[in-house]
C-alpha cells in the first residue's frame, strides 16, 4: 500500500469515528435540553410570597436553587453544544500533520496526528492531538532526529522519524508532503499566497519556530516581541491567546485576557481568528476606549486629533516629558506628599447648601496618623463623613422643607411610601416621622453616593496643582524646558479642562493620580494583557498599565520601525521596560522574517528606513512597486482610477492610504463618482470589502492585496520623522504597491535604490 492509500484508509476510519461521536453527542444534547425543560417547569412551583421576612427568605432560596440547577444544565448543554461544534470542525478538517515520535526510554513509535482539537475513541487513545498539546510542539519546532519538548512535568527527550503534512478536502487527502524541516516552505508559500480578506485567518498549520516560542511561553512576566511589519506578531499573539486558554483551561477565561489594539478597525479585522480556533474572543479595546470608560465625563483627545495636531518646539518637549518614566515617578512622589498636605477637596452639599466644609474634611483627612497610606486615609475619611451624614440626616427630619414635602405628597405617593409597612402607627406623630424619615433618606441618597464615589476629592484641581508642582519635582532644564514654557503648558491644559477636554498627554497622568489618591489596587482579575503596536505607547502609559493590571503577565508586540506617534522615544523603550519588569523574568524575541508582502515590496519598504531593525523578505515574487510623479492632483486621480481598474481585474482588494483625514476626504470627493470606494473616517467604522480610502494612522495592523499611496509629495511628507509613517503605509501591501506624488516626490522615498521600483 502506498503511504497515500494507508493515510486515506486511516482518515476514513477517523472520520467514521467522528460520525459516531456526533451521533452520541446529539443524544446527549437532546437529553440535556429535556433536563433543562424539566427544571424550567419547576419555576411553576416557586411561589412568590413576601408578606414576612422569613417567607421572603424562603422564596429567595428556592429561586436560587432553581437558578443553580438551570446553570448546571445549561453548562451540560453548552459543553455538549461546544463538543458538537468541535466535531463539526474536525469533520471538515480532521488534522493537518503527522509526526512519528519515539519517546526516550520507550520502544514504541507513536504516530501523532495534529489537528484543531483533540479527539479520542477511548481513554488515552488519541486519534487526533490538539495543536496546543505539549507533544504537538515538536511539529513546529524542528526537523527530524533528536528533539526535546516541554511537558507540564518538565523536559522530555524524543526522536522524530517522520514529519508529514496533509491537505485534506471533503474527506479526501489531496496532498501528502513529507519534510525534514520545521514547517515546509512550500506549505508556508501556499498559506501566504492567498488573497487578503477583510478578516484575518489563523496560522495554525504553518506556525514558525520563532512564533511557536511566543505562543507557548508561560514563564515570562514580560514577553516582548520586536518584529518587522508583516512578521506575524499579531498572528502569533492570537494563537497565543488560544494556547493559553487551552493550557489553563478551568483556571482562565477569555474575560481575563485583555488585548490593547491600535484601533477599532483592527479589532474588526482579527475577530474571527479565535472563533476559528474554537475559542472565545478575549476582551479587546484601544487605550482610548479604556481611558474613556474610566473617564466618562471628560472628552478625550482622539487619535485623529492627536495625529494631526503635530506639536512642535516647547509644546512638543512638554508633551514628551509627560510620557516619561521620570514623570511617572514624580507623580508617585507627589502623591506621597498628599499624605501630609495639599489634598484638594470639595465641600459636601445637601440641597444646595454646604453641610460639611472643605476645611472640616481636610481636618478629618489629616487626622489619621502618618503611617496611613493614601487609600486608607481616603477610606477612613469616608467612614467619618458617613457618620456625620447619618447624624445630619437624623436632625433633618425636623426641617421645614420636610414638613412641606410631606404636606405636598399626593395620596398615591403617600400610600406608596407606606407600602409593606404595618399601617397602624401608635400616633400620628409616629406616622409623620416614618414618612419624613423616608423623604430625608431619599434626599440624602445622592449625597451618600457622591461621598462613596469620592466626589469630595477635587481631582481636577488636584491635577492642576500637580502640574504646577512639577518644576519642584523635576529639573525641567534637563528636558530643555524653561519655567515659562512649562507654565504655558499648564495654562493650555487648564483652558482645555475648562471646556471639559483632556489632552492626550494628560489623560494617563490624570487617571494615575486619581488611582493613587484612591489607593486603587488595580484590576486584579485580569491575568494576561497583550499590547499591540507597543511603540506608540509612552513609558508612562506602560507603567500605568502595569499598575492597573498588577496580577497580569504582559505580552508586548511592536515594531520600532513603525513608531508613528512616539517616534524617537521608541528606541529607549526596551530600557524603560527593564525598569518595570524583573529582567530575569523578561524575555525578548525578535521576528525578522516577514510574510505579508512579496519580496519586492519588502525590499522596497526596507530601503525607506535608515538604521531599521533587521528584516528578511520571504521569497515570494511579485511586481516591483511603481512610483508616478504627476503634474496635478487631477492627473493623480486619473492614474488612480486606471490602477484601481487593473487591480480589480486581478481581483485584488485595494486600499488608498492618505496621510491625514483631510486628504482622505479630498481623495474620496475626487474618486467617488469614478470608482466604487468607501472612506474610513473614524476608528469606529467597520471594515468593508471593496476599495477603501483610509488615513495612515487608521491602517495600522491591517493588510491589503494592493496599496495605493496618495500623494507622496515633498509638501506632504517633509520631515524625517515621517519616515516611519511612510514605511507603515508601504508595508501594508501584500502584492502590489503603487505610489503617486504630485510634482515632487518626497525625499523620504527619493533615497530608495533605483532598482527596487519602477518609475512610471
Ligand atoms: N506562520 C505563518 N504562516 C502563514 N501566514 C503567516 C504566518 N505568520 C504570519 N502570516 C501572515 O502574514 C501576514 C502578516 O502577519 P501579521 O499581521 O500577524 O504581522 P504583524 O507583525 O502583526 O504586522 P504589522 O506590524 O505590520 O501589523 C498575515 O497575513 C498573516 O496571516
Amino acid at each position: 500500500m502506498t503511504p497515500y492509500d494507508s493515510e486515506q484508509k486511516r482518515l476514513d476510519t477517523v472520520l467514521e469515528k467522528i460520525q459516531d461521536a456526533k451521533a452520541k453527542n446529539k443524544m446527549q444534547q437532546a437529553s440535556a435540553v429535556e433536563k433543562k425543560a424539566d427544571v424550567e417547569s419547576g419555576w411553576k412551583d416557586v411561589r412568590f410570597k413576601s408578606s414576612t421576612y422569613s417567607s421572603l427568605f424562603e422564596t429567595a432560596m428556592s429561586v436560587r436553587q432553581q437558578q443553580q440547577m438551570l446553570q448546571e444544565r445549561e453548562l451540560a448543554m453548552n459543553s455538549a453544544e461546544h463538543q458538537a461544534v468541535v466535531l463539526d470542525r474536525l469533520t471538515e478538517r480532521p488534522y493537518f500533520a503527522r509526526i512519528d515520535v519515539q519517546e526516550k526510554g520507550t520502544e514504541k513509535v507513536d504516530q501523532i496526528y495534529i489537528g484543531l482539537a483533540s479527539f479520542s475513541d477511548g481513554p488515552d487513545n488519541f486519534l487526533i492531538y490538539d495543536w496546543r498539546a505539549p507533544i504537538s510542539s515538536i511539529y513546529y519546532d524542528g526537523g527530524l532526529g533528536k528533539v526535546t519538548y516541554e511537558t507540564p512535568d518538565g523536559k522530555q527527550d524524543a526522536e522524530v522519524s517522520l514529519k508529514r503534512q496533509f491537505q485534506i478536502e471533503d474527506g479526501k487527502i489531496v496532498t501528502i508532503f513529507d519534510t525534514d524541516e520545521a514547517v515546509g516552505d512550500q506549505m508556508l508559500l501556499n498559506a501566504v499566497s492567498g488573497e487578503s480578506t477583510t478578516k484575518m485567518k489563523s496560522i495554525v498549520t504553518t506556525i514558525q519556530k520563532e512564533q511557536n516560542k511566543i505562543i507557548r511561553n508561560t514563564a515570562a512576566d514580560l514577553l516582548f516581541v520586536q518584529g518587522a511589519a508583516g512578521s506575524g506578531k499579531t498572528s502569533a499573539v492570537l494563537q497565543r491567546v488560544a494556547y493559553l486558554l487551552y493550557r489553563y483551561r478551568g483556571h482562565l477565561t477569555s474575560g481575563q485576557v485583555v488585548l490593547f489594539s491600535p484601533n477599532q478597525l483592527f479589532n474588526d479585522y482579527i475577530d474571527q481568528v479565535l472563533p476559528e480556533l474554537g475559542e472565545q474572543n478575549m476582551v479587546q479595546m484601544t487605550f482610548y476606549q479604556y481611558a474613556s470608560r474610566r473617564l466618562p465625563k471628560l472628552q478625550l483627545e482622539t487619535l485623529q486629533e492627536r495625529f494631526e495636531s503635530q506639536p512642535t518646539g516647547a509644546a512638543k518637549k512638554v508633551i514628551d516629558l509627560k510620557g516619561t518614566s521620570v514623570y511617572f515617578k514624580a507623580m508617585q512622589k507627589y502623591a506621597q506628599s498628599l499624605n501630609h498636605a495639599n489634598i484638594k477637596l470639595r465641600s459636601v452639599k445637601f440641597r444646595g447648601h454646604e453641610i460639611i466644609s472643605k476645611d472640616k474634611i481636610a481636618d478629618i483627612y489629616y487626622s489619621f496618623n502618618d503611617n496611613y497610606q493614601l487609600g486608607n486615609r481616603l477610606h477612613a475619611t469616608k467612614e467619618q463623613l458617613m457618620k456625620i451624614l447619618q447624624g445630619k440626616s437624623g436632625n433633618e427630619v425636623h426641617a421645614d422643607w420636610v414638613e412641606n414635602e410631606v404636606q405636598n405628597l399626593s395620596k398615591e405617593q403617600y400610600d406608596t411610601m407606606l407600602r409593606d409597612n404595618p399601617r397602624e402607627f401608635d400616633s400620628d406623630e409616629a406616622e409623620y416621622k416614618f414618612i419624613a424619615k423616608q423623604l430625608v433618606m431619599r434626599a440624602f441618597t445622592p449625597v451618600i453616593r457622591g461621598v462613596n464615589r469620592n466626589h469630595f476629592i477635587n481631582i481636577n484641581e488636584q491635577f492642576v496643582h500637580f502640574l504646577k508642582t512639577v518644576p519642584q519635582l523635576i529639573n525641567l532644564a534637563d528636558y530643555g524646558i524653561s519655567d515659562a514654557e512649562w507654565q504655558a503648558g499648564v495654562k493650555h491644559t487648564i483652558e482645555q479642562m475648562r471646556q471639559g477636554i483632556l489632552p492626550m498627554s494628560d489623560m494617563t497622568p490624570y487617571m494615575m493620580l486619581f488611582d493613587l489618591i484612591k489607593g486603587s489596587r488595580g484590576e486584579r482579575d485580569i491575568r494576561f494583557v497583550f499590547i499591540d503596536e507597543i511603540q506608540d505607547y509612552t513609558p508612562f502609559q506602560l507603567a500605568f498599565l502595569k499598575f492597573s493590571f498588577p496580577k497580569a503577565r504582559f505580552t508586548m508586540l511592536g515594531d520600532l520601525n513603525q513608531a508613528i506617534f512616539t517616534k524617537e522615544n521608541a528606541v529607549s523603550l526596551q530600557d524603560e521596560l527593564s525598569q518595570l519588569f524583573d529582567p530575569e523574568k523578561s524575555e525578548y524575541i525578535e521576528l525578522t522574517q516577514t510574510y505579508r508582502s512579496t519580496q519586492q515590496i519588502t525590499d522596497f519598504s526596507k530601503d525607506i528606513l535608515i538604521q531599521g531593525a533587521q528584516i528578511d523578505a520571504f521569497e515570494r515574487k511579485g511586481a516591483l512597486p511603481t512610483i508616478s510623479v504627476v503634474p496635478t492632483t487631477e492627473a493623480m486621480v486619473t492614474g488612480i482610477v486606471q490602477q484601481l481598474a487593473s487591480n480589480q481585474a486581478a481581483a485584488e482588494t485595494t486600499a488608498i492610504i492618505t496621510k491625514t483625514l483631510a486628504e482622505a476626504e479630498v481623495a474620496y470627493a475626487a474618486l467617488r463618482d469614478q470608482a466604487d470606494v468607501t472612506i474610513i473616517r473614524t476608528e469606529n467604522q467597520r471594515l468593508v470589502p471593496g476599495t477603501i480610502i483610509v488615513p495612515a494612522y487608521l491602517a495600522k495592523g491591517l493588510e491589503f492585496d494592493a496599496v495605493i499611496m496618495w500623494d507622496a509629495a515633498t509638501k506632504v511628507y517633509h520631515g524625517d520623522d515621517e519616515r516611519q509613517l511612510v514605511y507603515t503605509i508601504a508595508s501594508r501591501a501584500m502584492h502590489q504597491l503603487t505610489i503617486f506624488a504630485v510634482q515632487e516626490l518626497t525625499p523620504l522615498l527619493a533615497n530608495v535604490a533605483d532598482n527596487l521600483y519602477e518609475m512610471r
